[in-house]
């Protein structure tokens, strides 16, 4: 029997033939606006609702304004910081501003990569966390594309080793096939890639398991939707992308 973690997100364990292999650092890799961020956060706050823990690293957005984004979807985990269940990681404002100052793990340079880890290790020891979310792994090398191996590799021995199942989300450009470079992509233990397509002028969200190591996974392109209440999957349906979408 496989140890899994369920994502919780709608029709996405079915997928995955019930959820991430524990300990698995998994690529989420998708373009712009293809929702991403919100996918770690649902899987995420599905975890604290199951009382598993979590740490949030924010690279892209300020801390206060990962917290509003979630609590859009209803997910406030405000009383699961003051519970010490849940932490977000400000590797974004350099502990720069006012709003800054109130937050407790803070990578004072989120250049300094072996400073990121450091702070990341300890918010996974003090909430115990056992689902952590890198938003997004890219930042980290975007300027220095030969550490990107590196950079992931030692991400994952650190998240692996605390025991933690994770998300590394991972920004493509809208044109790119790949999923975020070859170093990262052999290095990570799946791929799930999320895609916007336009189709006769109408954009169409769709998702695939490019591999997830320990498990079987469905083999087809799904489509989901985002809604008030987060994403659903379709496991049922199947999205061909030609010179027509058919969604069948
Ligand atoms: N309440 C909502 N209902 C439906 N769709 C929404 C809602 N909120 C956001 N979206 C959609 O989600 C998209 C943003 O998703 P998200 O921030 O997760 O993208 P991302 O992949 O992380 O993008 P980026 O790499 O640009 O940060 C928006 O562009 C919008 O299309």
């Amino acid at each position: 029997m496989v140890d899994r973690v369920k994502t919780g997100i709608p029709g996405m364990d079915d997928i995955l033939y019930g959820g991430i292999p524990r300990r698995n650092v998994v690529l989420l890799s998708g373009g712009p606006g293809t929702g991403k961020s919100i996918f770690s956060y649902q899987y995420l706050w599905n975890g604290l609702r199951e009382g598993e823990p979590g740490v949030f690293v924010a690279l892209e957005e300020h801390p206060v304004q990962v917290r509003i984004n979630m609590a859009q979807f209803g997910w406030d985990v405000r009383e699961y910081e003051r519970q010490g269940l849940f932490a977000v990681v400000d590797a974004f404002t350099s502990g720069i501003g006012e709003a800054a100052k109130k937050e407790r793990y803070v990578v004072t340079d989120p250049e300094d990569v072996g400073l990121l880890i450091d702070v990341l290790k300890e918010a996974i020891r003090d909430v115990g966390a056992k689902r952590v979310a890198v938003d997004s792994v890219s930042t980290l090398y975007l300027a220095k594309p030969v550490l990107a191996r590196r950079t992931v590799m030692l991400l994952k021995r650190v998240l692996s080793g605390l025991g933690t199942t994770s998300i590394l989300v991972s920004q493509v450009s809208v044109t790119e096939r790949g999923f975020g470079g070859p170093g990262v992509e052999h290095a990570a233990d799946g791929i799930i890639r999320l895609d916007l397509d336009e189709v006769d002028g109408e954009l169409v969200r769709s998702l695939i398991i490019w591999k997830m190591r320990g498990t079987k996974h469905s083999m087809r392109r799904h489509p989901f939707e985002i809604t008030d209440k987060g994403i659903i999957v379709y496991p049922d349906k199947v999205v061909r992308i030609g010179r027509r979408v058919s969604i069948e």
